[in-house]
């Protein structure tokens, strides 16, 4: 593993950790570029840790994820590329058709160590606040890089940034940022949320001021100013008093506008609070879905039983909920199951139940709840599924299960379970890999998303 390495590329590096053949190198020198090495259009895309490879061709980013799932489903989920039906199961990787302003959520942090390039160390002044507002430098919890802009973001996020960056230093309005050492100070997040209005179809913005206590009569002149753009309709503010640096706040107030804004999905309306997980490529989930969509293969009858794992706000569920019998959605956070449930209502959607859990505790009575499903969808976050959600499904039996993932290596371990068990925990495998779609939806960034489907042996 070498970070900001390219594949391709040849350099020289230092191997600074070790493990069986597991080794991460840090890049020194390179001998030989990339063919496909381009210009970043980003000012900050060789110090920020987000978009890692957007000095790459947009072509061969893809090319290198699809590679990337080839070699973890061969190495670490054990499946044989010498297996005749391998080339079929293997589908090329969905490429985005948008590659920048496409992500609808974006979390910025205050910080009171700005993050400087070796080259301007120098101008650093001794006595003069270094204040920041941006993104984590990578490696670094206490060090923010300062940015005005992110080509990623919607341009009204943007917009609301170059305001917040104008006017958050001026010592009139007494604002702070917190520091993660001293555990002093107010401001913790800017987070960003773009929807878009259901009516017009225009963008809708969500701003959410991460704060370390409630004092909205600090936050009131930034307010008014970014209240005053069309775009704005929701302005939030999320108290975390914990001394951790989350971004999920204890209590929630609203400062102006609705508490949340809308997002329309396959002809489904959704409701997006601060808080609740929603795909952040709204472009790209259109796709995804539809690829989910295609490998549930439903029958349009009516008369099957889908579980939703890891359902969040309900989505995936919902846009399957009018041809099915019944969906039911599990999930851990109660904001996104009250989210989830409010989804159902609003579009008139009754044969959907969503049920607060936590699926990496399962007990043995996980089950009662629901009829035996023809279809599950598991959509874990990176960890993938608990050994005890594995053994459940293996026992469960659905005719059908499509597991959608965002760590490709997750997804090839549990691909591995599922399908060739685990001999030294007695666990028999009892599925068959039908196939594996990569799709990008994060251009720039070393993130890789797979729908794969499972048909039982
Ligand atoms: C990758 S998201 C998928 C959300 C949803 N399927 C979608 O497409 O919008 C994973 C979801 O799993 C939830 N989650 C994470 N760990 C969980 C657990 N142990 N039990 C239940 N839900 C969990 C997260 O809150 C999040 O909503």
């Amino acid at each position: 593993m070498c970070d900001r390495a390219l594949p391709g590329e040849r350099f020289i590096g230092r191997v600074t950790r070790k493990k069986g053949s597991y080794a991460e190198v840090q890049k020194i020198k390179t001998i030989t570029p990339h063919d496909d090495l381009v210009e970043a259009p980003c000012e900050y895309a060789s110090a920020c840790g987000g978009c890692k490879m957007q000095n790459l061709l947009y072509e061969a980013q893809v090319r290198a994820k699809e590679q990337q799932v080839h070699e973890l489903v061969i190495h670490v989920g054990k499946f044989s590329a010498n297996d005749p039906e391998f080339a079929n199961v293997m589908k090329p990787i969905v490429p985005c058709d948008i590659q920048f302003n496409y992500r609808n959520k974006m979390e910025f942090s205050f910080g009171t160590q700005k993050w400087l390039p070796v080259e301007e160390m120098h101008e650093r002044q001794e006595g003069v606040n270094d204040y920041a507002l941006g993104l984590h430098a990578p490696g670094f919890f206490d060090k923010v890089l300062n940015v005005q802009k992110c080509l990623l973001q919607s341009e009204a996020g943007n917009t609301v940034l170059a305001i917040v960056q104008d006017c958050w230093r001026d010592p009139e309005l007494g604002l702070s940022p917190f520091c993660v050492h001293k555990h002093v100070g107010f401001l913790k997040h800017l987070m960003l949320r773009t929807g878009s209005d259901v009516k017009t179809g225009l963008p809708e913005l969500m701003v959410n001021f991460v704060t370390s206590s409630y004092k909205p009569e600090l936050l009131k002149p930034i307010v008014d100013k970014i209240s005053s753009i069309p775009e704005v309709v929701s302005i939030i503010n999320n108290v975390n008093t914990s001394v951790g640096n989350t971004a999920v706040g204890e209590a929630e107030y609203i400062l102006y506008g609705k508490p949340s804004i809308s997002e329309v999905l396959r002809g489904i309306t959704f409701q997006i609070s601060a808080n609740s997980f929603f795909q952040t490529n709204t472009y790209q989930a259109e796709v995804l879905y539809r690829l989910i969509e295609e490998c549930a293969g439903l029958k349009g009858d009516g008369s099957e039983v889908v579980l939703d794992l890891f359902c969040g706000t309900g989505t995936i569920g919902l846009t399957l909920a009018k041809k099915v019998k019944h969906v039911y959605g599990y999930e851990m956070v109660p904001q996104a199951i009250s989210d989830a449930r409010q989804n159902a209502e609003k579009n008139g959607i009754s044969n959907a139940t969503f049920i607060q859990g936590d699926l990496n505790k399962i007990s043995d009575n996980f089950g009662d709840q629901f009829p035996r499903p023809d279809i599950v969808i598991s959509d874990p976050n990176r960890p993938g599924m608990h050994m005890k959600l594995i053994k459940y499904l293996l026992k469960l039996r659905a005719p059908r299960l499509i597991y959608v993932s965002c760590n490709p290596a997750t997804c090839a371990r549990d691909l591995d379970y599922l399908c060739h068990g685990l001999e030294e925990k007695n666990i028999k495998g009892c599925y068959k890999l039908k196939s594996l779609q990569p799709i990008d939806m994060f251009p720039h960034t070393p993130h890789i998303e797979c729908v794969c489907l499972l048909e039982l042996e």
